[in-house]
């Protein structure tokens, strides 16, 4: 789904070659400051290689709208943003920006659920937790739909019990609506309970036999 072409970025990245797979869980991990954020920046067309090419299903990033580009491959920063508002306002927020109907409560309620916030869709997010803001930017993404889900560290403000009830929930989604997910994580255990591939990251170099391996396809 995606390929890199000798992909460099400034002096942070520098991938030769790099895969990630239409409708598997691919999972990043390295060390902090590795580039693992960058990579997923690129995907998401958010910044572009400063050489080399990414192809998008065979077509270069350059040539695909970024906004167009943005709502099949869509991005969870590490600290999303939260507006001042109810719940419901930031659980709808994207849906507003891309100007698509807004879903009855009911339907909302169960995106809350899904991401296991017991909360009304009316009280305010300022005042939730730091776990909870990142489960509702994530229901915020789900609510989106798009073919390729781009989390960066998902659950990085949840406890292990939490994590695992997430992380178990949006591989399944992304394993029964056959879309794509490409995850980082410095959970070992739950990057290898819950991915296709894992590619490791290192000083901006992908350290693991497949970024290599894997030419043909
Ligand atoms: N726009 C930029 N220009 C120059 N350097 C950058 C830019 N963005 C990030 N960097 C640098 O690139 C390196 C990789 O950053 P990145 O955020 O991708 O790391 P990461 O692997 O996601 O780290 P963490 O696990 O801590 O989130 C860092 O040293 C960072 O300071």
């Amino acid at each position: 789904m995606f390929k890199f072409i000798d992909v460099r970025y400034k002096g942070v990245l520098d991938l030769p070659t790099l895969y990630i797979e239409k409708e598997k869980i691919t999972t990043l991990v390295g060390a902090s400051g590795s580039g693992k954020t960058t990579i997923l920046k690129m995907l998401n067309k958010m910044i572009s290689p400063t050489q080399g090419r990414i192809l998008f299903n065979g077509v270069d990033l350059k040539e695909i709208n970024s906004v167009a580009h943005r709502r099949r491959v869509t991005m969870l920063s590490q600290s999303p943003a939260m507006f001042e508002g109810s719940i419901r306002d930031n659980l709808i927020a994207g849906l507003r920006f891309q100007q698509r109907e807004i879903p009855s409560d009911e339907v909302l309620y169960q995106v809350l659920e899904q991401v296991k916030l017991k909360k009304s869709l009316e009280s305010s997010a300022n005042t939730l937790s730091g776990g909870e803001k990142q489960r509702l930017a994530l229901g915020r993404v789900l609510i989106l739909n798009p073919d390729v889900y781009l989390l960066d560290e998902p659950s990085s403000a949840l406890d292990d019990e939490t994590e695992e009830i997430i992380i178990h929930m949006v591989t399944e989604h992304v394993r029964r609506e056959n879309k794509t997910l490409v995850m980082v994580t410095h959970s070992k255990a739950i990057a290898e309970k819950y991915s296709d591939t894992i590619i490791e990251i290192s000083e901006g170099r992908c350290s693991s036999r497949r970024c290599n391996n894997e030419r043909n396809h």
